[in-house]
């Protein structure tokens, strides 16, 4: 069977699936959630012209000509408004964040100032304005703030809250199943039997997925048998995606596939023209109430992150709405590089930003299981498939690792 191309694949996930439902969320938990509506202001900053400093309020023409003293009539505190009018010859003491009172148009600062009860002498002249902040001057009521499809970050939620909004519609977060499969794993921190290594993939992938703004659930590990499977399914109805790791190749214990299958999942497709990753699938399943997304992901630790990268992200990036692609550079090889096979292969390297262009250095050793070398890379060379061999030097494309 002819493997899929990366772009094919990818374009087949994202149009199996729609953003999900609008929640609304308190401010304190908005952060990293997306924007289900464009969002506008509520109120004016500031609602009123305030003052920026603490000291006096004055009309600006009363203390043109300095030193001059006027006659203190009252304060003005921040949340504590002066009601009465500031007529010429009069000062209200203020400070800052306060409302301007009636009839003042400027702010004296209090060290340019001397007062004796309530008489006040000015040494500095003052312009009308100095010190306000004008009411509306940050943004009035109804300007538009935020657009659907972002992603808040902690200014946003400052303005937000600023805006006069105390919850905001974000897209509920995508749950994520994420299923180990392999006699040989362990929980990671677990001493290490013979033939035994650390299930790491489930808690890089977990990572992967709450960065990208979804909801993790390890199921934890099945073994290489189809019950243990089975069940380890059924664990995850209710998610929006079953991710399943390992078990995806053609050895005699990669049963996922079969177990998926008993478990109502139709695949769209299996094994793409992607190294590492060619043993990845995509289907979906009724699960619980829900139609539930299939991904099957290598094995291999070094397939697995990146291939969440390539299409676990956008896919969560779609059911939150939104399009998240991978930063694209133009670089020249810092390496010679071989002829390229019948898979695109996504190379670890290093990125080297100071020179124009920038360099990309591919990692020599570009097996599946350096997990070191994915985590120093900066960046993937993109090769294409059948490429030629290349000299140091020659273009390339590469994509920024973000995850
Ligand atoms: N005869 C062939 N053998 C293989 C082929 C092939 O085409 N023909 N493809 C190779 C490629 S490419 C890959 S990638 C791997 C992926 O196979 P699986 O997805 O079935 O993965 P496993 O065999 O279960 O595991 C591969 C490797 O990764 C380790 N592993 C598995 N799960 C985890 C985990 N959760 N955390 C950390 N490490 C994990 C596992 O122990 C193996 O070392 O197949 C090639 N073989
Ligand atoms: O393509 Mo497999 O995904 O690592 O080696």
């Amino acid at each position: 069977m002819a493997l899929l191309p990366v772009a094919e694949a990818l374009k087949h996930i994202l149009e199996s699936a729609d953003t999900l439902e609008t929640e609304d969320v308190s401010l304190r938990h908005a952060l990293g959630r997306t924007l289900a509506r464009s969002i506008e202001a509520r109120v004016d900053n500031p609602p009123f012209d305030a003052s920026a400093m603490d000291g006096y309020a004055v009309r600006a023409e009363d203390v043109s000509e300095v030193p001059v003293t006027l006659k203190l009539i009252g304060e003005a505190g921040a949340g504590q408004p002066f009601s009465g009018t500031v007529a010429k010859g009069q000062t209200v003491r203020i400070f800052t964040g306060a409302a301007m009172p009636s009839g003042a148009d400027s702010v004296v600062i209090q060290e340019n100032v001397t007062a004796d009860g309530a008489a006040v002498t000015f040494r500095e002249a003052a312009d009308r304005d100095d010190n306000v902040r004008p009411k509306g001057q940050d943004f009035t009521k109804g300007r538009a703030l935020f657009e659907k499809g972002q992603r808040l970050t902690a200014r946003d939620i400052l303005l937000a809250a600023a805006a006069g909004h105390g919850t905001l519609p974000v897209v509920r977060k995508p749950i994520v199943a994420l299923l180990a499969t392999g006699d040989e794993l362990v929980e990671p921190g677990t001493p290490l039997g013979p033939g035994q290594i650390s299930a790491s993939n489930s808690f890089g992938l977990a990572a992967v997925v709450e960065a990208a703004g979804g909801e993790a659930r390890l199921l934890g590990i099945a073994r290489d048998t189809l019950d243990s499977l089975d069940d380890a399914i059924r664990q995850a109805d209710g998610a929006d995606i079953l991710v399943t790791i390992g078990g995806a190749s053609v050895g005699d214990y990669d049963l996922v596939r079969p177990a998926l299958e008993n478990a109502g999942a139709k695949l769209a497709f299996y094994k793409i023209a992607m190294r590492p990753g060619k043993p990845l699938f995509f289907g979906s399943r009724t699960a619980g109430k829900n139609q539930q997304h299939c991904l099957g992901l290598p094995g291999n630790p070094v397939a697995s992150l990146i291939c969440s990268r390539v299409f676990l992200v956008p896919l969560l990036g779609r059911l939150l709405g939104r399009d998240v692609p991978l930063e694209a550079i133009d670089a020249v090889l810092g390496d010679a590089l071989p002829a390229n096979g019948p898979r695109e292969h996504y190379m670890r390297a290093r990125l080297d930003l100071t020179t124009a262009p920038p360099r990309a250095v591919p990692f020599k050793n570009q097996d599946s299981g350096m997990i070191t070398a994915l985590q120093c890379a900066d960046c993937l060379i993109v090769v294409p498939i059948d490429a030629p061999a290349q000299p140091a030097g020659s273009p390339v494309k590469v994509l920024k690792l973000d995850i």
